[in-house]
């Protein structure tokens, strides 16, 4: 009988890492592969769930940041820990030091479970961050950055000298390009996105699954 995936050396057939700068159309994309049965890893949520409050990823924060960085209802304070971190790389380093070797391991655990054929793990900060050894392939989400700028004014309100910090202090677009292997244009309708989606699909079951 199946353990149910206890072995978290255990990998899907294929595993793709998507990445793409902010308001570029990650979640557009990895809802159509999702809709079409891939397995998807959302690499945030996980961030999120390894400092939730009673684990012991929030307790080695509360003990290197001390109980400012808590809010009131016990759960991280994320403007303050920004705020620590924004100009102390060193301050910086510890968080990571904290949260990536967590965060990896729950992508492990998850891939481990994973029954579907292939998996996508959505990581905004694929390069940055060294998730490249994960992957099988690399699919980027490629916007022009005024796209990206214009959607992330519209999604999130935000305003255009925020938009461009953002937008400067992320990988640039090509180094970006130059570790796909895939790449999927989001600069039109959305309606754009499904034919590339389902031919991605296609090869990557072929993949997966050596048909
Ligand atoms: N082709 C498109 N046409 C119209 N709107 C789009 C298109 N692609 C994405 N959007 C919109 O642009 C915004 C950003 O897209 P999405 O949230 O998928 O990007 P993301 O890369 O996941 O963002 P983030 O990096 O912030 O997580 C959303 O409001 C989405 O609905």
């Amino acid at each position: 009988m199946d353990s149910g995936g206890s072995d978290s050396r255990r990998r899907p057939g294929l595993v793709v890492g998507l990445t793409g700068g902010i308001a570029s159309g990650k979640t557009a994309v990895s809802r159509r592969f999702e809709a079409l049965g891939a397995a998807v890893i959302d690499t945030d949520r996980l961030a999120r769930a390894v400092v939730a409050p009673g684990t012991a990823g929030l307790d080695a924060i509360r003990e290197r940041f001390g109980t400012d960085v808590i809010g009131t209802n016990g759960h991280l304070d994320r403007p303050a820990l920004r705020q620590r971190i924004f100009a102390d790389p060193f301050a910086r380093r510890d968080l990571e030091a904290i949260t990536h070797p967590r965060i990896r391991t729950a992508v492990a655990e998850t891939l481990a479970k994973v029954r579907e054929p292939y998996a996508l793990i959505v990581v905004p900060l694929l390069l940055e961050a060294g998730w490249i050894e994960l992957m099988d392939r690399v699919l980027v989400v490629d916007a022009p950055p005024d796209r990206q700028r214009e959607r992330l004014m519209q999604r999130d309100g935000t305003d255009p000298g925020e938009a461009d910090r953002i937008l400067s202090s992320q990988a640039d677009r090509q180094a970006r390009l130059a570790i796909a292997d895939d790449v999927i244009t989001n600069d039109g309708e959305s309606g754009a996105l499904d034919g590339q989606v389902a031919d991605l699909h296609d090869r990557y079951l072929r993949t997966a699954t050596g048909h």
